[in-house]
């Protein structure tokens, strides 16, 4: 039985040429972050609730429906009332930066090797773009000792408490939420043909940057799996894609998470929920740090559309046969499996 990290690993990007900048030398967006025409935020025309997505309490009593509209409208929400202690949320957050402030030649030391899926280095999604993003990040997926046993020879124990909590913490919350968004499909567990789970955390770094209009955090993409579990902290720069409305500021919410839809329960859901296309944009003043739980499906499990009114819009396939197509087409993956 292969994990997802093997999966992601048999299907690498060549992301070798893609490291990252030493950020912290640089007064000017050089040419190689300069990106053409991103200032395209549309005027706010439209009411409130349009441009705002959803604040759902999971202790609300009438959660799956909350639930159900958001992913059908969005594909993404704010949760509150979710019990991950907000002392975990600080501890993670400060060794993300902990992290991310080391010198560059430091942090290369933990770069992620080409043909494996964790460590330090670009987004996957750098080698579909000509620019590169403002981005660093950082990839684990179970035990980070490795990788930061690389950084702080003498000090690696904290942060490897700190991600290994987290790791548990998120992965019990996707589970509600996944339980959550199956009732709200009218789906069981039984007919989703897998028992177990598997995830992955991303530390995402976005350095201050001398010109926000030119370059870009994290270019627009929707997510593989199934959902994601986002702590923004406190900075601007995430924004969602909606259709007739343009791009959303998902401002953030002080102790809330962002919970979004990825390609697989679209696949899943028979495109009932939507995927979100979502980006980052840079900013001036603050450096931003978020940290990202991925969650799915063990990679061998086969994702099969469930929907008992409609024709199946996408062909049945592997999480590790999608993951191979999106590291070859990304954004046209979904296209590309339809049926
Ligand atoms: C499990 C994963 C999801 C992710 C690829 C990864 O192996 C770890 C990094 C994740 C991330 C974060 C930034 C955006 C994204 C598209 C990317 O390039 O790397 C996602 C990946 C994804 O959803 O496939
Ligand atoms: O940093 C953010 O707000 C978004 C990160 C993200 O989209 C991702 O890790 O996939
Ligand atoms: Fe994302």
């Amino acid at each position: 039985m292969s994990t997802l990290s093997e999966a992601y690993a048999d299907s690498p990007l060549h992301l070798q040429h893609i490291i990252p900048m030493d950020f912290e030398s640089v007064q000017t967006v050089p040419d190689s972050h300069s990106w053409p025409q991103i200032t395209d935020f549309p005027p706010a025309v439209r009411s409130d609730e349009e441009l705002t997505i959803p604040i759902i309490d999971l202790t609300a009593p009438h959660v799956v429906e909350l639930v159900g509209d958001a992913c059908r409208t969005w594909g993404m929400f704010q949760v509150t009332g979710h019990g991950v202690p907000s002392i975990l949320l600080e501890d993670v957050e400060s060794e993300a930066r902990r992290l991310f402030e080391l010198p560059a030649r430091q942090k290369i030391k933990a770069l992620r090797s080409p043909g494996g899926a964790t460590g330090y280095g670009a987004a996957r999604i750098a080698p579909f773009f000509s620019k590169n993003m403002w981005h660093e990040g950082f990839t684990i997926m179970g035990s980070s000792v490795d990788h930061a046993r690389e950084l702080w020879p003498h000090d690696y124990k904290r942060f490897c408490d700190a991600m290994d909590d987290y790791q548990k913490k998120m992965k019990v919350l996707s589970y509600k939420l996944w339980l959550l968004i199956l009732k709200s499909l009218d789906i069981t567990e039984e007919q989703v043909n897998w028992s177990s789970s598997d995830g992955a955390l991303q530390l995402n770094s976005y350095p201050c940057c001398p010109d926000p209009n030119r370059a870009i955090g994290l270019a627009p993409h929707t997510d593989t799996l199934l959902l994601t579990i986002l702590h923004q902290s406190n900075s601007n720069g995430l924004q969602i894609f909606r259709d007739g409305v343009g791009w959303v500021s998902v401002s953030p919410l002080s102790g809330a998470l962002v919970v979004n839809a990825g390609d697989l329960l679209h696949i899943v859901s028979n495109g009932r929920f939507s995927t979100a296309y979502h980006r980052v944009m840079a900013n001036q003043a603050c450096h931003r740090v978020s940290i990202a739980y991925f969650y799915g499906p063990p990679a061998e499990s086969l994702m099969v559309p469930v929907c008992e009114t409609q024709f199946p819009l996408y062909r049945s396939l592997t999480v590790k046969e999608y993951i191979s197509i999106k590291a070859k087409h990304l954004e046209k993956a979904l296209l590309l499996i339809r049926i």
